[in-house]
C-alpha cells in the first residue's frame, strides 16, 4: 500500500514536471492574439494555455519575421503557426474576400496530415467567416477542387503534387497575393521525394530567398510582405536546403545549444536570432544531430529471432489489451503487403489457450483492429484515419504512411515489428505517442543479427532498455513454467509460442485466402528488406536472413519462392560465399 502510494506520488511529479515543460506559463491573449480567437482555441479546441513551443512561436510569427520552428513530436506546432497568421488576416484593414485568392499556403508531406491540418483550420475559423480554409490534395477530385480555388481559398493546405498540377493548370488559382508559405514536416516532404516538386513550387510563386534566381521568375506581388516558415521535428541537409532557399533571416526555435552549434553561418545569415542562444555557435546542421524526444516516453527493443517474430508480436498484443481492454496501439510495419496480411490474420485467427475439447475458440485479440496504407482507396483511408481518432479503444496496423504528424489521441504504445531504416523515422514513430507530456511506451523489434541500429539510434542520442520477453511469456498461466526451468528454454522453443505458431500455421495453411496474403507479405518483405541503404545495409544484411524463419514469421509451413531478381541475385551470391566457406574448411582439415 505504502508502496503504491510512493509510486502514485512519484507518477504525479513526473507528470506534472512533464507538463510544467510542455506548457507555457502564459496565456494565449498575452501572446498578442485576438480575444476572439482565444475564445476559439478555448471552445473549439480546449486549449487553455500556450505550450511553449506555442509561447515561443506566436510573437514571432505575428513579428512577421521567417521562422524554423524545431520541437519535438506532439508539442503542438500546428497551432503554433496557424494562430498567428489567422490573427493578422483578420486584423487586414478591409476585410479579406474570396476574389483576394490564397494568401495563405500550408505544405504537408501526406493527405491524411492534410485533413488534420484542415479540421483544426475550421475550428479556429468558426467565427471568422470572411477567412475560407480549403485543402487540395492527391485522390480528390480535380474538377471540384479547381471550383474551390476558382471561388477563392484564403488559407489552402495542399500536398506538394496536387498543389504542384494546379499551379500549372488551374489558370483561375489566383495566388498573387500570397504572403505565407508554411512547410509543415517538412523533412518527411523532402524525404518523399518532394524536392523538385518545392522548388519548382518556390519558383512559381516567387518566394524563393535566392535574389539571382527570383529575378524574372516571380510570379508574386512586390507589394506583399512575404513570409514562410518551416516547422521539422528532424533536422537534416535537405531541410538545411529548404530552409536556405526559403527563409530570409529566420528566427530559430527550439533549437538547442547543442544543434545550434551545428548551424552554419554559410546558411544563414548574420542576422538571423535564435532564441536564448549565442549567435557565435551556428554550423551546418550534421548528420549526427541529437533528436528530441518526449522525456517521458518510455522506450524499450526487444531481441526476437526470426521464425519467433510473429508469435511475440501477438503474445505483445494480447498481453497488452488483457491488462488495459481500453487502450489504442499501433503496429508499424514496412509494406502494405504485411499490413494486408497481419490485419487479415488478427481480424479472423480464432484460438483457445486450453487444451479442452468443450472451451469455445475465441478471437485471439479482443480489440478493433483497423489498417492503414498507401494503397487502399482514399475513402478507406479516410475512414480508418477518422475511425482511429475517435475510438478509445483499439489496434492501428500501419505503414510509414501513419508515422509523420499524425494526431491520434490518446495512443498508449508504439511498435516498430519492421526496423524503421533511418533514425528520423524512429523518431517519428513513436512520435505518435507520448504526446503533449501524456504518457507513452514504444517497443523496438530487432533480430539478434540487428542490434547494432542500437548503435545508430545512440549516435541520435536515442536510448533504449530491453524488453522483459522472459516475464510476459510466464505471464501466460497455462505454460507457465518452473523458473528454473525457464532459465534453460529458448524463446524459440517455449512451449507457449511453439503451441501458438503451430496453430498460427494451421490457420494459415487452411485459408486460402490468407495464404495468399502471407506469401505476398514474404514476398514484399524481404524486397523492403533488400532495399536498406548505405550504413544500414550493414545492419540489416539480406545475405543473413534465414528465408525459411522469414516464412514462419508469415506462418507459412514452407518458404514461397521468390521471383525478384536482385534477391536471387543476392541469395546466390550467399550460396556461393557458403560453398566457398565449405570449400577452404574442408582444404583446412585435409591440411592438417
Ligand atoms: N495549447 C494546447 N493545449 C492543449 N492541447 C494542445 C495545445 N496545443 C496542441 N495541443 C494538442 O496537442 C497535440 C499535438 O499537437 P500537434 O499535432 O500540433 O503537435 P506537433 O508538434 O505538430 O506534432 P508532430 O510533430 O507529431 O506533427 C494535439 O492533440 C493538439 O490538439
Amino acid at each position: 500500500m505504502e508502496q503504491n502510494n510512493k509510486n502514485n506520488g512519484r507518477r504525479l511529479k513526473a507528470e506534472n514536471k512533464n507538463s510544467s515543460e510542455v506548457f507555457a506559463s502564459c496565456s494565449f491573449s498575452s501572446l498578442g492574439l485576438h480575444p476572439t480567437l482565444c475564445d476559439q482555441l478555448k471552445e473549439r479546441l480546449g486549449f487553455e494555455v500556450p505550450t511553449q513551443v506555442q509561447a515561443q512561436a506566436i510573437p514571432v510569427v505575428l513579428s512577421g519575421r521567417h521562422v524554423l520552428v524545431n520541437a519535438a513530436t506532439g508539442t503542438g506546432k500546428t497551432v503554433a503557426y496557424l494562430a498567428p497568421i489567422i490573427h493578422l488576416l483578420q486584423e487586414y484593414d478591409q476585410r479579406i474576400q474570396r476574389t483576394d485568392g490564397t494568401l495563405a499556403l500550408v505544405l504537408v508531406p501526406t493527405r491524411e496530415l492534410c485533413m488534420q491540418v484542415y479540421e483544426i483550420l475550421q475550428k479556429l475559423l468558426h467565427r471568422f467567416h470572411w477567412i475560407v480554409p480549403g485543402y487540395i490534395m492527391g485522390g480528390e477530385n480535380r474538377s471540384k477542387e479547381k471550383a474551390r480555388l476558382r471561388k477563392g481559398v484564403s488559407i489552402l493546405v495542399a500536398t506538394p503534387g496536387r498543389l504542384l498540377d494546379h499551379l500549372k493548370n488551374t489558370s483561375s488559382f489566383l495566388h498573387t497575393n500570397l504572403r505565407w508559405i508554411i512547410f509543415d514536416e517538412a523533412d518527411r516532404i523532402l524525404e518523399l521525394g518532394y524536392g523538385k516538386d518545392i522548388e519548382e513550387i518556390i519558383n512559381c510563386l516567387g518566394t524563393r530567398n535566392d535574389k539571382s534566381v527570383s529575378k524574372g521568375t516571380s510570379a508574386g506581388n512586390p507589394k506583399v510582405q512575404k513570409q514562410n516558415l518551416l516547422l521539422s521535428a528532424t533536422l537534416n541537409d535537405k531541410v538545411n536546403h529548404l530552409a536556405n532557399i526559403s527563409l530570409e533571416n529566420p528566427v530559430m526555435i527550439g533549437l538547442d545549444d547543442k544543434m545550434l552549434q551545428n548551424v552554419s553561418h554559410k546558411h544563414f545569415s548574420l542576422e538571423s536570432d535564435v532564441l536564448g542562444v549565442a549567435e557565435e555557435s551556428r554550423k551546418m546542421f550534421s548528420s549526427s544531430e541529437e533528436y528530441k524526444l518526449p522525456a517521458q516516453l518510455v522506450q524499450k527493443y526487444i531481441k526476437v529471432p526470426c521464425g519467433s517474430r510473429l508469435v511475440v508480436l501477438l503474445s505483445i498484443l494480447k498481453d497488452l489489451f488483457e491488462k488495459e481492454a481500453s487502450q489504442k496501439v499501433v503496429v508499424f510495419f514496412s509494406t502494405c503487403d504485411a499490413v494486408d496480411f497481419h490485419y487479415s490474420l488478427l481480424s479472423e485467427f480464432q484460438w483457445s489457450t486450453l487444451k479442452s475439447e468443450t472451451e469455445l475458440r475465441q478471437m485471439f485479440l479482443r480489440c478493433k483492429t483497423l489498417r492503414l496504407h498507401g494503397n487502399m482507396n482514399h475513402e478507406d483511408r479516410k475512414t480508418t484515419f477518422q475511425m482511429f481518432k475517435t475510438e478509445k479503444s483499439a489496434l492501428l496496423l500501419s505503414t510509414d504512411v501513419s508515422a509523420r504528424g499524425l494526431d491520434f489521441p490518446k495512443v498508449r504504445c508504439i511498435i516498430q515489428y519492421d526496423s524503421p531504416g533511418e533514425a528520423t523515422e524512429y523518431v517519428h514513430r513513436v512520435g505518435r505517442t507520448a504526446r503533449l507530456g501524456e504518457r507513452g511506451d514504444s517497443v523496438l523489434f530487432l533480430q539478434p543479427v540487428e542490434v547494432d541500429y542500437l548503435k545508430d539510434l545512440e549516435k541520435h542520442g536515442v536510448t533504449l532498455t530491453e524488453y522483459p520477453l522472459q516475464k510476459l511469456l510466464s505471464s501466460f498461466p497455462l505454460y507457465r513454467l518452473k523458473p528454473q526451468v525457464n532459465k534453460f528454454v529458448s524463446i524459440e522453443m517455449h512451449p507457449w509460442l511453439v503451441a501458438l505458431q503451430r496453430a498460427l500455421e494451421s490457420f494459415v495453411s487452411a485459408e486460402p485466402k490468407v495464404k495468399k496474403l502471407a506469401k505476398d507479405a514474404f514476398s514484399s518483405w524481404v524486397r523492403a528488406y533488400t532495399a536498406h541503404r548505405g550504413e544500414l545495409k550493414r545492419i540489416f544484411m539480406v545475405k543473413k536472413l534465414h528465408l525459411g524463419h522469414v516464412a514462419k514469421s508469415f506462418a507459412l509451413k514452407e518458404q514461397p519462392s521468390i521471383v525478384n531478381k536482385s534477391i536471387q541475385k543476392h541469395l546466390k551470391k550467399r550460396k556461393r560465399d557458403d560453398e566457398q566457406k565449405v570449400k577452404s574448411k574442408k582444404r583446412v582439415i585435409s591440411k592438417s
